[in-house]
């Protein structure tokens, strides 16, 4: 079994990253922890970077996750392979560019291209974003799905991953006592559904939706607060169509032998306990 120990960070390519740059300080609030050939390395939180937009197809979008230890890669890989699921070890050189110590890249079963990394960087410097959005984190992904139950059963039975809670057949996935870290969802192709930053309250919330709105930036959905993990929301759109959404006061499941996994209709009142209607075309078909 894989044990996923967080989630490090996201990369996405970028055909303007100049614009994807602007609206990743600007509008989202991150901070640039550096600029490089290409590519540019965002903060949020605590570690080096948890986003990397770089020069290139914006349908290479790659999420990665951290595991503890150096061998925790090698086991992984024969697991992946055993299974199916080619693996590939990053270069050094790659494993510079991602500013971790050691990776492999291997796709689950929808197509999703993933990386397990050891000892991503962390930072000495604060994260104070360009624009004071109330950020604390980079906290999950949304994935796509093309077959729910069997993907399911890769991050559960392969991963430490557990069903938190399920909005139709669609799992809320945890690694650790947050409520979820992979939300998967369903899509014909593969790619990040949604990128979600923590911010500290709702009122960060509300001040981002008449920020974002006031700039013209698409809402997807919300403000709302969901009823799984009980986080007061907003989705918005951003560059390549990439969705982000700010949520704040994610459930935290401290029992897990007291915790069990709650079943929501995959209708807008599945989505949000305050009446929003979701504009995100999977819910439209
Ligand atoms: C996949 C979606 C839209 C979703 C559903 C529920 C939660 C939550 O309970 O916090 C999310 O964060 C989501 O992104
Ligand atoms: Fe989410």
């Amino acid at each position: 079994m894989i044990k996923l120990a967080d989630v490090s960070y996201v990369r996405l390519g970028t055909r303007d990253l100049e614009g994807a740059t602007h609206f990743a300080t600007e509008y989202l609030g991150l901070d640039v922890a550096e600029r490089a050939k290409g590519s540019v390395y965002f903060k949020s939180d605590e570690r080096e970077h948890t986003l990397c937009y770089f020069e290139g197809d914006p349908g290479d979008q790659v999420v990665c996750f951290e595991v503890e230890e150096q061998f925790h890669l090698d086991e992984a890989a024969t697991q992946l392979e055993s299974l199916g699921h080619p693996v590939r070890r990053g270069t050094a050189s790659e494993a510079a560019l991602r500013k971790v110590h050691d990776f492999i890249a291997f796709r689950d079963p929808t197509g999703n291209p993933i990386e397990l990394a050891w000892r991503p960087g962390y930072s000495s410097r604060r994260y104070h974003g360009a624009r004071d959005a109330g950020i604390t984190g980079f906290s999950h992904v949304g994935l796509c799905s093309s077959d729910l139950a069997r993907d399911e059963a890769f991050w559960t039975k392969v991963t430490n991953a557990q069903v938190s809670d399920r909005i139709g057949d669609a799992p809320l996935l945890r690694i650790d006592e947050v409520h979820h870290t992979i939300a998967l969802f369903p899509s014909a192709k593969p790619g990040i559904q949604h990128i979600n930053h923590q911010v500290e309250t709702g009122d960060d919330i509300m001040r981002s939706h008449q920020f974002l709105k006031d700039r013209q930036v698409r809402m997807v959905f919300g403000p709302g607060r969901h009823p799984t993990s009980s986080a007061k929301f907003l989705y918005f759109e951003g560059p390549d169509g990439m969705v982000f959404e700010y949520s704040s006061g994610v459930r935290e499941i401290a029992d897990e032998l007291l915790w069990r996994e709650r079943q929501y209709v995959f209708e807008p009142k599945g989505f949000c306990k305050w009446g929003a209607k979701p504009n995100i075309a999977e819910f439209n078909k």
